[in-house]
This record gives C-alpha cells, structure tokens and sequence, in this order.
C-alpha cells in the first residue's frame, strides 16, 4: 500500500473511533508500520475527526522523527507504539482509544490483569479454548509517559500479552494487529468484552471463567 494511502487509511480509522466516542477531545493517537523500522503516527494533540496527511508523522523505532509537517510533533504516546513494534514483529498497526467502558474495566482488574469473559468472540482475538481464563494486562498509569512504555518494555520481554491488547489504567485501551482490519476487529472484540463486563457488573452478574 501506498505510504499516502496509509495516512488517510489511518484517518478514516481515526474518525469512525471519534464517531463511537472513543477519541473524544483529541485522546488516542494511531500508527501504521511504513517498513520494518519505520511508522506512521498521527501528531499530537490534533482532532481525531478531522486528520489529514498532514497529521501523520513518520518515525523509527528509537522514536526518532523522519518526516514531520511544519508545527507537528509525534504524538506524546509514541514510546508505547514503539515498544509493541519493538516486540511483536507481526504487529504493523496499532491503535490507541479512549473509551469509558475501558476506563472503568481498570477498576475491575486485579493484580494487572483483567480477566476477560468467556466469550465465543474471544475466538476473534486467538484465543481458541472453549471455556478460557484469558487475562489482559493492565499498566499502570503515569504522566511520564516514558514509565508506561517501561512497564511495557519489562513485561512483555517476559511474556507477549495473550491477546493483541493491553489497558492502562485510568487512561485507556491499546490494540494491535497485523494490517487496518485485523487491528480494528481487535480494537472492537476488546471494547465488546469491556463493555460486556461493565453491563455484567452493572446487573450483578458474575461472570465465571
Ligand atoms: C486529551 S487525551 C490526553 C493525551 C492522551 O492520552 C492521548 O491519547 C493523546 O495524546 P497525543 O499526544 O497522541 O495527542
Ligand atoms: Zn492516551
């Protein structure tokens, strides 16, 4: 694909995920792999529903700014889509939102880890058992953003999260995926879990694993 088809690819994304209110006020940042160390990301700080080209800034994995438009930084969040990029080769995008039902699925974690329902349509996000105690790592969250991506770093050099995701606490949810669809399909499965498991709590169901 076209490196501009990219961008606008990325920006379509952007504002269908605006649309669910998911990147309201300017939240979330998404990126695109151009090359095996190099990626797209959209700049900081701009309105998700109206990107264009001109929002996107290529960087490589040592967060290293390429190509930037005049008056256009990288997202602050950069660190954290490097560090995916960085351990899973397959990942080439990777989206960040932030949704209430993820906000609130942080509170119902336990030792940074979320417990996910046992969901059929966790079949959408690899995990194939048919009764499975699947469990999304929750980070910490810190305004310096380089502490998250740390964590991060730390933690998946020991073991790569069982599904493609990951939620920070208080902020919201990362999701990642092989090319646009399969990252976004991963993004929606997620934020059904998290929104499944705000509903269950809400009707005082348990929900067994
Ligand atoms: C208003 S959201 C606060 C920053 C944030 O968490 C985010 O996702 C957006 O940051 P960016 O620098 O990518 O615009
Ligand atoms: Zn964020």
């Amino acid at each position: 694909m076209h490196h501009e088809d990219l961008r606008q690819e990325l920006a379509l994304a952007a504002r269908s995920f605006y649309e669910r209110g998911w990147m309201l006020g300017t939240a979330g940042n998404l990126s695109a792999r151009m090359a095996e160390d190099t990626f797209w990301i959209t700049a900081s700080g701009r309105p998700k529903d109206l990107l264009d080209t001109e929002d996107f800034v290529s960087v490589n994995l040592q967060g290293e700014v390429l190509l930037a438009a005049s008056g256009r930084k990288p997202s602050a969040e950069t660190a954290i889509h490097q560090v995916i990029y960085q351990h899973i080769p397959e990942a080439r995008v990777v989206f960040h939102v932030h949704s209430i039902e993820a906000n609130l699925c942080g509170h119902f974690a336990r030792n940074g880890q979320l417990r996910l329902p046992p969901l059929e349509m966790l079949k959408g996000l690899g995990v194939p058992d048919a009764e499975p105690e699947t469990d999304l790592p929750v980070f910490a969250n810190h305004q310096d953003v380089a502490r998250i991506a740390k964590d991060m770093d730390t933690a998946f050099t020991q073991a790569i999260p069982p599904v493609p995701g990951a939620l920070i606490h208080q902020h919201g949810v990362t999701a990642w995926g092989s090319d646009l669809l399969s990252a976004r399909h991963h993004l929606e499965l997620l934020e059904y879990c998290f929104r499944y498991l705000v509903q269950a709590k809400a009707l005082a169901i348990g929900v067994q694993a």
